[in-house]
């Protein structure tokens, strides 16, 4: 009975409700590279008019050589980059609302930037209280991340800390902690990197059955082998930020022969479409980028076949009672606000998160305990009894003056240590909607305040 709850939910988790085809057309990115000399004002193009659509249901691979554009493409389609942008992007054939769009997708970066110090148990807890709202209970939230490690193979590493995890089991945990909202759209820079073959096959095995529940799901890739390649449904090639080829994997070959590109017979086909890419299999890919255009109509004229959001709002509620396909449906609970939890709630969690890094970070936690009491009775020893004599005045000024100094350095050093590992974290978690900047603020300098007034009290001690 148990074990039939269990696979009715592990089946739940992989089913995805709300289904989104991605569309875009004549997107175009490009970033303004730091001025060296007066000359260089021309901005760099990185995407150039690319079109495409990512379909529900079905398993995405972008390809292409290095420096194709592959991740500015991801960044852009996730919405984490923004400027430079042009061009149009589409949510079942209707404009994309970037801030709507980012609570129902997660983008999984190439590295997997994670506390080291959380158990993998302990990171899912974490991510499943920024991410579930109040009304789940904490025994859904438990029953919920035991599936996941269930599901994503992680059961046995539950209690392991997450900087003593396999590279293949942290690309899993960071799927995971996005399964836990079970958004309809996932994108993942390069899932595969670092992995040897067998943990790239089971990643991507993952992937594969998250898809057949119905989501999008788009990975850039690098290099895979035949049978990793084949076990992706549509496939993307960049090259020089054009788009050369966008459909199905079984059609490829036959696309690339009409336009004189034979792929040999028993050759890794991806291996192929980058060759080609580089140009290493004939110059001429132009023909080549024309026929990927050819699929793709509207946006040149400045009006596309899609319907914006002005008009969705117009239209709303006809299409809501005509169709159900074109409609953005958003879950209810993450209408109106960006964050599905509360200010409170965020630094709360982030709060405990803290604490714990820093019980946790044993070095850190002695040493500036250690330093504290070293320079407390140093001070002490040196300065006792100044604060009776007005005689003492110029001790005194030097007493506050060294005591302002060591505050101010013995508490700015942890951050500066901790700050650079930190921000990756947080950029991630912060740009996946988990919370606001200011509550992780907020609580980093709650988290310090024991510290600092407890250091403070000790100063105060010869006075
Ligand atoms: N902010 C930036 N400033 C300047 N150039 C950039 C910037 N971002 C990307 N580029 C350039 O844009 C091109 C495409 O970069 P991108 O990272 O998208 O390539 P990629 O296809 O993902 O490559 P790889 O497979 O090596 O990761 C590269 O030549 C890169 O140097």
């Amino acid at each position: 009975m148990e074990n039939q709850t269990k696979f009715r939910r592990s089946q739940e988790i992989k089913k995805c409700h709300h289904h989104k085809n991605i569309g875009f057309r004549n997107l175009c990115y490009s970033v303004q590279e730091n001025k060296v000399s007066a000359r260089q004002e021309q901005p760099k193009v990185i995407l150039r008019g690319v079109n495409g659509e990512f379909r529900s249901g079905r398993l995405t691979a972008i390809l292409g050589p290095s420096g194709a554009g592959k991740s500015s493409l991801l960044n852009v389609l996730s919405g984490f980059k923004s400027s430079g942008v042009t061009g149009y992007i589409t949510v079942n054939g209707v404009e994309r609302n970037t801030e709507e769009f980012r609570r129902e997708s997660c983008y999984i970066t190439q590295n997997c930037y994670l506390m080291d110090l959380l158990t993998t148990r302990e990171t899912l807890a974490v991510a499943a209280s920024f991410k579930l709202n109040a009304k789940v209970t904490t025994r859904e939230k438990n029953d919920m991340i035991n599936d996941i490690l269930e599901l994503l193979g992680l059961r046995k590493a539950a209690e392991t800390r997450v900087g003593k995890l396999s590279g293949g089991e942290k690309k899993r945990l960071s799927i995971g902690q996005e399964l836990l909202t079970n958004p309809p759209v996932m994108f993942f820079d390069e899932p595969t990197s670092g992995l040897d073959s067998s943990s790239s096959l089971q990643v991507i095995s993952h992937l594969k059955s998250l898809v057949r529940g119905g989501r999008t799901i788009v990975c850039s890739i690098h290099q895979p082998s035949s049978r990793l390649f084949e076990m992706f449904d549509d496939l993307y090639v960049l090259a020089e930020g054009q788009c050369l080829y966008s459909g199905a994997i079984s059609d490829m070959t036959a696309v690339f022969q009409e336009s004189g590109f034979k792929c040999p017979k028993y050759y890794n086909r991806a291996d192929f479409a980058v060759e080609v890419a580089c140009r290493e299999r004939g110059m001429n890919i132009e023909k080549l980028i024309a026929k990927a255009e050819t699929h793709f109509h509207g946006p040149d004229t400045g009006r596309a076949d899609y319907i914006t959001n002005e008009e969705t709002s117009m239209l709303r509620p006809s299409i809501k009672k005509n169709s159900t396909d074109t409609y953005i449906q958003v879950p209810q609970e993450t209408m109106g606000s960006r964050y599905p939890v509360t200010l409170a709630r965020q630094i709360s969690v982030l709060l405990k998160r803290a604490v714990l890094c820093t019980i946790r970070d044993l070095h850190l936690a002695q040493l500036r305990l250690v330093s504290h009491v070293v320079i407390g009775l140093f001070l002490g020893g040196v300065f006792y009894g100044i604060g009776d004599e007005a005689s003492k005045v110029a001790s005194n000024t030097a007493f506050l003056m060294f005591s302002m100094m060591f505050l101010f350095f013995c508490n700015l050093f942890p951050f500066v240590h901790s700050f650079p590992l930190e921000k990756l974290v947080v950029m991630r978690e912060h740009m996946n909607n988990w919370y606001s900047l200011e509550a992780y603020h907020i609580s980093k300098i709650v988290a310090e305040l024991p510290l600092q007034v407890g250091s403070l009290v000790e100063k105060a001690g010869p006075h």
